[in-house]
């Protein structure tokens, strides 16, 4: 492949500099260097002060000269087999600067002071650019209320194919990825095969309730989803520092009335609160709450807290990535300043309004066969009361090994 070789001159020093410059044999003039290549992957490239600039297709990307040495991607720097840095970050220059630049065929090649040579895929440098990622949502999703949930009709995945199929399983997940919810129907009603359609898909977190858990209104723990109660919408665990990432459900048995399952999207609610009230979305977004499992009982002793804002943010782009929202398990407010205590109350009401609009209600009933897998840091659960012998089992998963599984499949998550 032919390289073609700009050098554009440009005056680095003042002109009083450049005496002392030539004794010294300090450079005179700063290189910004134009290579462009003809090849069916043209880029150009400009070496600026303290970042190169590689234009390749969309728009001109830049990197910084120290990230370009510490993502080096040779054998010495980096082990391609682990995908782990070999390179010892805190020896690089925080000055440095490559000597040379050139691209060879579909490559950024650079020669660094000492000779060592980097050398990245313009492929790879795009997909890993700032310019490229900066618009792009660490999770891309699809908020919803009922009828936009029921409009886009999901198909659930089925027991048969679910079980021998990877494919089903990778549609399956991309469903939960978008909407936070997802149905696989015809399993068989027992505990174990609900643990085995759960095992496709991931790791079974243990919790205090076990690991798979079937319960009943039976007071067998202390807390009111062991009663015939109704629930309000609430996300579980949310006196966990880290709440189980999805909660699975699958009603094997229920001879009486009521007891359907409400579902809201929590991140559709909080996006109405940013778009109305950003202030208030920030309220929820910033002040502390604790929430707080205690229980004493013969068989148990439990005292669990966890300590954080209603809706967590990614700092660096607004997107939220978790709510903590339970009414029943919030604990007492006593680190935040009676003012910032009003204004919080307010936020907080907004939030449970927009959660309680009857039109993002989606209310399913759960029948045996039909197994749920709920995003318990996006989607509400909630449950009519009922009457009657109801058995619910399922088991809580780690947000970290779901998302891996996703991955693996090619999906983002
Ligand atoms: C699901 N399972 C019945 C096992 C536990 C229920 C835990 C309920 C608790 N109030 C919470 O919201 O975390
Ligand atoms: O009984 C139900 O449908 C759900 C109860 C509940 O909220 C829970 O177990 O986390
Ligand atoms: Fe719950």
């Amino acid at each position: 492949m032919s390289v073609m070789l700009h050098r554009i001159l440009r005056p680095a020093l003042k002109p009083a500099q450049l005496l002392s410059a030539v004794k010294n044999k300090q450079p005179l003039w700063r290189h910004e260097t134009l290579v462009s290549a003809s090849s069916a992957c043209d880029a150009t490239i400009r070496s600026l002060e303290d970042c190169l600039e590689v234009n390749y297709g969309g728009a001109p990307m830049r990197f910084n000269y120290v990230w370009l040495r510490d993502h080096c991607r040779s054998d010495a720097s980096y082990n391609s087999s682990t995908n782990q840095r070999n390179l010892d970050t805190a020896s690089i220059d925080l000055s440095i600067r490559p000597d040379n630049t050139t691209v060879q065929d579909g490559h950024l090649v650079l020669t660094w002071p000492g000779g060592h040579v980097s050398k990245y895929s313009l492929s790879w440098l795009a997909e890993n650019s700032y310019e490229k990622n900066k618009q792009s949502p660490i999770q891309p999703r699809i908020l919803w209320n009922s009828d936009t949930y029921k409009k886009a009709n999901i198909p659930s995945a089925k027991w048969e194919s679910f079980m021998s199929c990877d494919d089903e399983v990778k549609k399956f997940l991309q469903n939960y990825l978008l909407y936070g919810i997802a149905f696989v129907d015809d399993v068989p009603a027992t505990v174990e095969a609900t643990e085995a359609v759960t095992q496709r898909v991931s790791l079974i977190r243990e919790t205090t309730y076990g690991r798979m858990w079937c319960f009943t209104s039976d007071f067998s723990r202390g807390d009111s989803a062991y009663s015939q109660l109704g629930l309000d919408r609430h996300t579980d665990n949310s006196y966990f520092q880290e709440p189980c990432g999805i909660q699975v459900f699958h009603c094997l048995k229920h001879e009486g009335t009521g007891g359907r399952t409400l579902l809201v999207d929590g991140f559709y609610a909080a996006e109405k609160v940013r778009q109305q009230s950003p202030e208030n979305f920030e309220l929820l977004a910033k002040v502390p709450i604790r929430h707080e499992y205690i229980e004493k009982s013969e068989n148990h002793r439990n005292h669990m807290t966890g300590i954080g804002p209603v809706l967590n943010v990614y700092p660096w782009n607004d997107e939220m990535y978790m709510i903590r929202y339970n009414n029943y398990d919030r604990s007492v407010i006593n680190i935040v300043p009676h003012d910032l205590v009003r204004r919080w109350y307010v936020a907080h009401r907004e939030l449970t309004n927009e959660l309680r609009r009857p039109e993002n209600e989606l209310w399913v009933k759960l029948t045996p066969g039909k197994v749920i897998f709920i995003d318990n840091w996006r989607v509400m659960h909630g449950r009519d009361s009922f009457t009657g012998l109801r058995q619910l089992c399922g088991c809580y998963l780690t947000r970290d090994d779901v998302l891996s599984s996703a991955r693996v499949f090619g999906l983002q998550a």
